[in-house]
């Protein structure tokens, strides 16, 4: 785990963090560079779903201080601001009516089924939203370098997190040990 401490955009920008949000949900999130991010989500209504290449607006708000925002295919909309010196962010989830009613269409790699989102967010419900507002504490952060394609590269598993906390998942050059 990285105890760099964080002061420019730049320093955020390839940086690799593991989170639990206080309603227990676990995240992976990645910031691949400074428009892109990838995520890998570990516990929560919508456990098992990852994502690479998401498009993102992100930007330091004062020294070591950073807020991040995207809008999905699926219509969900998401805003975190990152504290990484205190180890904390929060994040705001707003979910789409039928994310809430079905979950499971979006627990998969997405990128592969674009088009079924698409056509999912047509089909069923918008509203009512379902905010999601929460803190959330860090328990990982890695120098993964900006665009790491090894560092979200496969589905979560159970153990994932543990396994790159306990340094069993990355080489000293951040690449996948591979099993
Ligand atoms: C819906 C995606 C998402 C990704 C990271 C995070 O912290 C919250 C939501």
């Amino acid at each position: 785990m990285t105890e760099k401490y964080f002061k420019t955009l730049d320093d955020f920008l390839g940086t690799h963090f593991i989170y639990t949000y206080d309603n227990g949900w676990e995240y992976e999130w990645y910031a691949k560079n400074d428009h892109t991010v990838d995520y890998r989500i570990h516990g929560g209504m919508v456990a098992g779903r990852w994502v690479k290449d998401q498009e993102a607006n992100i930007v330091m708000l004062t020294e070591g201080i950073y807020k991040v925002a995207w809008t999905e295919p699926t219509g969900t909309d998401v805003a975190l601001d990152f504290v990484p010196n205190e180890k904390k962010l929060n994040g705001t989830i707003f979910f789409p009516a039928w994310v809430k009613q079905h979950p499971e269409i979006t627990v998969t790699f997405q990128n592969e089924h674009i088009d079924r989102m698409h056509e999912a967010r047509e089909k069923y419900d918008t509203y009512p939203k379902l905010v999601v507002p929460e803190f959330a504490h860090i328990t990982y952060m890695g120098d993964a370098g900006q665009n790491n394609e090894e560092v979200i590269s496969e589905a979560p598993y159970e153990g994932l997190t543990d396994d790159i906390r306990a340094g069993r998942y990355f080489d000293e050059n951040y690449h996948r040990i591979k099993k």
